[in-house]
C-alpha cells in the first residue's frame, strides 16, 4: 500500500506508516509496524484483534496521547508531529474526546461538574444549547447533582460520554467502553455512540473485544502483530466472530501449538 501523504476535509483521522516501538535493543517491542489507515468524518469504526496486537497503542498514538516512533498522524488536516506539546494538548482538548473502560470520572465532582470539566480545562465558553442536548441525549437530566459513586456503571459511562462530547469534538476515541458493563447496559451505551455518529456526524473509533459491540460500527478493522489484517465494512457479529476465531487458530499454528 502506498504511504498516505496528508489529511483532507473528509478525513477525521489519518495515519501514515505509523510505527510505535517500546524499548530498545533486544527488549524492543514493535506494537505498531507501519500502519496506513484513514477514518472518514461521520463514521464509526471498531478496532479488534488479539491481546497485544496494538489496538490501544493505535488509539493512543492516533489520539495524540502518545508520540509514534515514526510515521504521521493527522486530525483533519493537522499533522500532529509538527505541534509543540502545548499546541497538541490544546488540539486534544478541543477536537478529541476520550471514553475509557474504567469511566475515569472524578469522584469528588458532581455529574454536571464532570461533564463541564473539559470546558473548564480549556477555558472554552460553554454552549448551553449543545450541553443541554448532550445531557438530554445521554439521559442524565435528573442525575446532574449526583456524584459518580451514586450511579450505576452504565450511567457512569454515559457521564463519561457526555464529558467526551462537551467540547463538540470531531473524533471520539473509545477504549473498551463497554468492557465493564452488562449486556443490556452495553447495548444502551453502544446505541448512544451510534447516535453520536448518525445525528451529529462525529467520528467514533472504538477498541473492543466483543463482536456484538463491533457490529454497531460501520467498519471493523482487525489488528494482529501491529498490522491491519482485516478491514471489513459492516460485517455483522457472526462474521466478526468467525474472523477472530480463524485468526486465533492461525496464531496457534504459527506458535506451533
Ligand atoms: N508502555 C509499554 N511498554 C512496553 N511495551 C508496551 C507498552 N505498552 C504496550 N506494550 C506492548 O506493545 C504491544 C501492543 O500493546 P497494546 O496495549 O497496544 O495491545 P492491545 O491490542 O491493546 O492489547 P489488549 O487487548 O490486551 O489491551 C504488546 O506487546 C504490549 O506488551
Amino acid at each position: 500500500m502506498p504511504a498516505i501523504v496528508g489529511g483532507s476535509a473528509e478525513t477525521a483521522v489519518r495515519v501514515g506508516q505509523l510505527t510505535r516501538v517500546y524499548g530498545t535493543g533486544p527488549q524492543a517491542v514493535t506494537a505498531l509496524a507501519g500502519i496506513d489507515v484513514e477514518f472518514h468524518c461521520g463514521t464509526f469504526t471498531a478496532v479488534m484483534g488479539p491481546s497485544g496486537s496494538g489496538k490501544s497503542t493505535l488509539l493512543q498514538t492516533a489520539a495524540g496521547l502518545d508520540r509514534p516512533t515514526s510515521g504521521q498522524v493527522w486530525i483533519g488536516d493537522q499533522e500532529l508531529s509538527r505541534l509543540s506539546e502545548t499546541k497538541l494538548t490544546k488540539l486534544r482538548r478541543s477536537r478529541i474526546g476520550f471514553v475509557f473502560q474504567a469511566f475515569n470520572l472524578i469522584g469528588a465532582l458532581t455529574v454536571e461538574e464532570n461533564i463541564h470539566l473539559p470546558l473548564r480545562l480549556s477555558g472554552a465558553r460553554p454552549d448551553p444549547d449543545w450541553l443541554g442536548q448532550v445531557i438530554d441525549r445521554v439521559g442524565l437530566t435528573d442525575r446532574l447533582h449526583h456524584r459518580p459513586a451514586e450511579l450505576s456503571g452504565g450511567q457512569q459511562q454515559r457521564v463519561a460520554i457526555a464529558r467526551a462530547l462537551a467540547m463538540r469534538p470531531e473524533v471520539i476515541f473509545c477504549d473498551e467502553p463497554t468492557g465493564a458493563l452488562d449486556t443490556q447496559t452495553a447495548a444502551e451505551v453502544l446505541a448512544l455512540l451510534r447516535s453520536v455518529v448518525d445525528q451529529t456526524r462525529q467520528t467514533v473509533i472504538m477498541v473492543t473485544h466483543d463482536p456484538v459491540a463491533a457490529s454497531y460500527a460501520d467498519r471493523v478493522m482487525v489488528l494482529a502483530d501491529g498490522r491491519i489484517v482485516q478491514d471489513m465494512p459492516q460485517p455483522g457479529a457472526e462474521r466478526i466472530a468467525e474472523h477472530l476465531a480463524l485468526l486465533g487458530r492461525r496464531q496457534l499454528v504459527a506458535q506451533g501449538s
